[in-house]
């Protein structure tokens, strides 16, 4: 029997079981079997996944993600704000502003402290990828997808992908209520147009500062919120002219509001909270010892 101290947080209620590497060492084969496990929500402690907070030869810590179906993932917004949390309550770091190694390059959060404890995190996500080879998604390579037909299901859609690192794809909807996440969802994530699969993101406009987001993570389904896709839809909204670049916005999830904004300098920026649920030992058995 094996055992591991893990810590669950949330962002917007985006949960995951995050794992202290400093501390703890799990067999790097095994990892894709301990996420599905820990997220199984009956026989596990249930989440969207499994985040390792681990050394890094360039940041202070690094982050590695596995989606609750044991994909690993190259983002998480939701989960980088929790890990910036944790690395400044447990001591990794010294400062309040400091990089994360994340498996698509550097990132800086800068965390808001209130007795001690993190209340809110901002992150600097970098700039997005537009071209189409950096999402990917099959078609002329350098060309970009803003408003693309995208046929699908017999109906014919118009469509934005952005990477953060991970890929999104975007919707646009007129009643967030009633957006297609549960049918639509799933058919887009494993369709064959997105090689390495792909986050699907249903969003209606408010007005040029607001959106309603839902969304249909890869490797996740879906969750009440994804920061990396909230990211990609206000760079979405500003490509198709619905929000203004520099401009804050306010994005509605499921699980609360992320303030994000697409900065003149290229890079954005995604300022939101970060939750401890509670610590604990998880108990499995490995391959090795039956
Ligand atoms: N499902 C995503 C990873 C988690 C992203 C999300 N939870 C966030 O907060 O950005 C992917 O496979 O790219």
């Amino acid at each position: 029997m094996c055992s591991f101290s893990f810590t669950k947080m949330h962002g917007l209620g985006n949960s995951y079981i995050y794992v202290d590497m400093f501390r703890e060492t799990l067999p790097e084969d095994e990892l894709p079997a301990i996420a599905r496990r820990v997220s199984d929500v009956n026989t596990g402690i249930g989440s969207d996944g499994l985040i390792l907070i681990c050394p890094s030869d360039e940041a202070p810590v690094k982050m590695r993600i596995f989606n609750s179906d044991g994909s690993e993932g190259k983002n998480c917004g939701n989960g980088l704000r929790c890990v910036a949390k944790y690395a400044y309550e447990h001591g990794l770091v010294g400062d309040r502003s400091f990089l994360i190694e994340t498996l698509s390059g550097l990132v800086e959060a800068e965390v808001t402290v209130e007795h001690g404890k993190v209340t809110s995190v901002t992150v600097d996500m970098g700039e997005p990828r537009l071209a189409r080879s950096a999402i990917p998604m099959t078609g002329p390579e350098a060309a970009q997808v803003v408003a693309e037909p995208f046929a699908v299901n017999g109906r014919d859609y118009a469509i934005t992908a952005v990477s953060m690192g991970n890929p999104h794809v975007i919707f646009y909807v007129e009643d967030i209520e009633t957006a297609p996440v549960t049918t639509l969802g799933p058919l887009v994530e494993k369709d064959p147009r997105f090689p390495e699969g792909v986050n699907v993101e249903f969003v209606e406009v408010v007005n040029e500062r607001e959106l309603h987001f839902r969304v249909w993570e890869r490797g996740s389904g879906v969750t009440q919120a994804c920061g990396t896709g909230a990211c990609a839809a206000v760079v979405a909204s500003v490509l198709n002219g619905k929000t203004a670049r520099g401009a804050e916005t306010v994005v509605h999830l499921a699980g609360g509001d992320l303030q994000i904004v697409w900065g003149h300098d290229g890079r954005v920026r995604m300022t939101g909270p970060a939750e401890t649920v509670c610590t604990g030992v998880y108990y499995y058995q490995n391959r090795q010892n039956g």
